[in-house]
Order: structure tokens, then C-alpha cells, then sequence
């Protein structure tokens, strides 16, 4: 049976994750039909969905305006996998410490935006992560950092910090797996998720 995925197309970089979507369905001998969601209606014919990174204010305002937020809620709690990269893990999260995101409150984690500083706003590093058997390569861009951690699991860490977590079909990560070739995190997320109603497989 084909597969349909889809990546929330308000910013970021939602051509590299529906290209990792499509190299993982390849090597997994799924056919995919990966479409780019901006309006309501589409979430809901989904099995996988991923929520790319940018700035969380605006995907926040944009995704409660467009009336997509509401699917993302159904699409979580009828236990199909969400991948939550950067900005998208802010924006699922229970709090991000800033008036203007109106947190998704998906995942029990409070953020902090830009956690990082100034003289590592961007960085690379390689990863432990915890379900992967080599380090991943992970891309770092004014990256939020987890503070604490509810009801989630930690997978990988950052100077004693969570960067990498999962909690039911979620897993976020605070970096960008997307800008690499790498795309095990996809596949852990997309297609090997801790507890789900139903598995897209
Ligand atoms: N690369 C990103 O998604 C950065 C997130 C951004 N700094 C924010 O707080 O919204």
C-alpha cells in the first residue's frame, strides 16, 4: 500500500525533508506520495507527518491561523508518527518561554529558544542518539535546547542538554537532520516510532 506523508510547508526546509522522506521509502521498497501542507484537509490523509524548523513565532501564529494546528493535534493523538525538527520541536512543546508561541503542548518538554549562544548559533556536531548505531551528523542553527523533560524520553544530548527526545509518535530534535544526507532520524521517526495506533508499515 503506497504511503502518504506530509511536511507543514509554512518556512523552513520542507524540500530537504520531503527528500529524506522519499530516500528512506526508496530504501525501504515503499512507494510515497510526500505533499507539501499548507492548507487544512491534507494532515488528515496522512500516515507520517514532519514539522520543519524556521522561526517559531510566525510558524506558531501561521499554523493556529491556517487552521492546521488542530489537524496536528489529531494527527498525534490517532498515534501516527510526527517528526518535529527546530522550530517544530519549540512549537509542539509544552512551553517556550515566549508570549508570542502559542505551544502545541504535544510533547511534555519546556524549550529554550536560541539555547545555544551567540558564538554557537550554528554548529556541527556528531551525535550519540540513542536507537542509532553510528553518531549522527547534527546540524545545529540557533538551536533551542530542551529544559526539562516530562513525560519524554531523552535520546541524545548537548553539553548535559537534551537536544533529541521522543514521546509516543513524536520524536523532536533541536537540530536539522533534513540539511544532511543522513537520514536515519527520518526513518526512526517516520517508520520506527516508540508506540503508535497504527504503523504506517
Ligand atoms: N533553525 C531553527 O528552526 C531556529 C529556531 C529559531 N531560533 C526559533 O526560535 O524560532
Amino acid at each position: 500500500m503506497s504511503l502518504t506523508a506530509g511536511v507543514v510547508a509554512v518556512q523552513g526546509d520542507v524540500e530537504e525533508h520531503v527528500r529524506a522522506i522519499e530516500r528512506v521509502c526508496d530504501r525501504r521498497g515503499r512507494s510515497v506520495s510526500v505533499h507539501e501542507v499548507r492548507e487544512p484537509g491534507v494532515i488528515p490523509e496522512c500516515d507520517v507527518l514532519a514539522l520543519p524548523g524556521g522561526e517559531s513565532t510566525t510558524i506558531s501564529r501561521t499554523l493556529h491561523r491556517a487552521g492546521l494546528a488542530s489537524e496536528i493535534r489529531e494527527h498525534v493523538a490517532s498515534g501516527r508518527p510526527l517528526f518535529a525538527t527546530c522550530a517544530g520541536l519549540i512549537v509542539v512543546s509544552a512551553d517556550a518561554g515566549d508570549d508570542r508561541i502559542d505551544e502545541l503542548a504535544l510533547l511534555d518538554v519546556t524549550v529554550e529558544r536560541n539555547a545555544f549562544g551567540r558564538q554557537r548559533d550554528s554548529f556541527e556536531a556528531s551525535l550519540d542518539v540513542a536507537g542509532l548505531d553510528e553518531p549522527f551528523p547534527a546540524v545545529f542553527i540557533r538551536a533551542p535546547a530542551i529544559d526539562t523533560v516530562g513525560d519524554a524520553t531523552v535520546l541524545a544530548t548537548v553539553d548535559g542538554r537534551p537536544v533529541a527526545v521522543r514521546q509516543g509518535p513524536i520524536l523532536a530534535t533541536a537540530f536539522h537532520p533534513e540539511l544532511t544526507p543522513d537520514d536515519r532520524l527520518h526513518e526512526l521517526a517516520l517508520f520506527e516510532p516508540e508506540t503508535a495506533a497504527s504503523s504506517p508499515e
